[in-house]
């Protein structure tokens, strides 16, 4: 599952290209420059998990929404675990970024943002991939005008900060030689909602698919998750932030351990800023980057290395036993990108997973109902998706 392989589908150049000019026209829709994105989104991690305050409210959140979506999915049978918790993100990220929606108009754009993505390419010659590229147009066609709307309202508004991203956007975008306008604020928002639903639904698939195969991961993470639960005075709580930070070491070491197996983040481009000089072990394998050139760095190279990861295909969490687990990454794991400018959802990303185990563990017994299987184009796309079937636990 985890080898570079193209599952047996045939894949002609002229699919690819036409998959990449899509994927390359709906990005271009989403996202005006990379620049804006990155420093704006900075904020809204900082807006999200800044402050302690801040952390409280959204992990308070994060834990409600997960329970009520987990005790649905447990009542409908078998599910598709990488759609529930698609859905499961956006619905918590959207009131984060636009707080003060009606129910109603708020549920429009979790549909807008949930439709919006390109799962639905098979072919260039069948008429449904075109006709679903139209509903995928119309789909971030309305999100935006709900964005718009609500942004024109909050412009004139003179009530109380609602606390939310937005109300940070708008700040940002009043300051002097501010990068923001009222169009790219509204791409940031769209990119958001999309971006975070992707990667963290597929981190949090691929994760309950090690662990399914690997039970003695499964006992170590009930007995880590049951420990934190046992010493609770409210047992009906959610995780606090203080039990994330500090009673589940192991959780870590599976997340990361997913992670590095799962290799989301395929290829990141740097720039060479100054001609860079390659050190290597012997004269013939030193090489110098010259200044100007953009380099395509593959994280796998290391992730799969197994001078660095002994049997670097095998999910082991114990790997990471005694490493400093806290920040997103070093020079040997490059899951959220590498140097000054990684992801910046990471935290975020790494919380959901947290919480997301938590409850699961707790909670429910899982069996699975179909395995999950990847190919690599390079990004890893889903050929079968994981399907599980879960039941609350019987008391104890
Ligand atoms: C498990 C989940 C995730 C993985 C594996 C992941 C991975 C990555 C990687 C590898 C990069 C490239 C960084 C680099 O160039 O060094 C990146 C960038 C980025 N990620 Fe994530 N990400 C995840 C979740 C998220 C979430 C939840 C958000 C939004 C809240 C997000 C927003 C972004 C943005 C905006 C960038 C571009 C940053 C920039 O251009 O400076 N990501 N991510």
């Amino acid at each position: 599952m985890l080898s570079s392989r193209y599952s047996g589908r045939r894949t002609s150049l002229l699919y690819k290209a036409i998959q990449m000019f899509l994927l390359r026209y709906l990005e271009k829709t989403m996202c005006s420059s990379r620049q804006e994105t990155s420093t704006s989104i900075s904020n809204i991690t900082m807006h999200l998990i800044g402050s302690e305050g801040l952390k409280r409210k959204m992990i308070g959140f994060m834990n409600r929404t997960t329970r009520e979506h987990l005790r649905w999915k447990a009542s409908e049978g078998a599910f598709n675990l990488r759609h529930a918790v698609s859905t499961l993100i956006v619905s918590y990220i959207t009131p984060q970024m636009i707080s003060n929606l009606k129910p109603e108009t708020e549920a429009k754009l979790i549909d807008n943002f949930m439709a919006f993505n390109i799962e639905w390419f098979q072919s260039p010659f069948a008429l449904s991939t075109w006709k679903n590229l139209f509903k995928v147009l119309r789909a971030r066609k309305e999100a935006a005008k709900i964005i718009n709307v609500a942004l024109e309202r909050r412009k004139d508004s003179i009530l109380e900060k609602q606390g939310d991203f937005l109300d940070t956007l708008l700040e940002e975008m009043k300051k002097e030689g501010s990068i923001f306008d009222q169009a790219s604020i509204v791409n940031l928002l769209l990119n958001i909602g999309v971006v975070s639903r992707d990667t963290t639904s597929h981190a949090t698939a691929l994760t309950v698919d090690f662990i399914s195969k690997n039970p003695r991961v499964l006992t170590e993470l009930q007995r880590e998750h049951e420990a934190i639960v046992q010493k609770r005075d409210d047992k009906e709580a959610g995780l606090s932030w203080e039990e994330y930070k500090d009673c589940m070491p192991f959780t870590r070491m599976v997340i990361y351990e997913s992670l590095r197996l799962a290799n989301l983040g395929t290829i990141i481009f740097r720039k060479a800023v100054k001609d860079v000089v390659i050190k290597g072990k012997l004269e013939v394998k030193r090489y110098t980057i010259p200044a100007g050139w953009i380099v395509a760095v593959a994280p796998s190279v290391v992730h799969y290395n197994a001078e660095i990861y002994e049997n670097p295909l095998e999910f082991n969490p114990w790997r990471w036993e005694g490493k400093d687990l806290r920040s997103p990454g070093s020079k040997t794991l490059m899951v959220f990108g590498g140097g000054a400018r990684q992801c910046v959802g990471s935290d975020l990303a790494r919380l959901h997973l947290a919480i997301f185990l938590h409850h699961f563990v707790t909670t429910y017994d899982f069996s699975v109902v179909q395995e999950c299987e990847i190919y690599r184009v390079p990004f890893p796309c889903f050929t079968k998706d994981l399907h599980i079937n879960i039941s609350p636990k019987s008391p104890s």
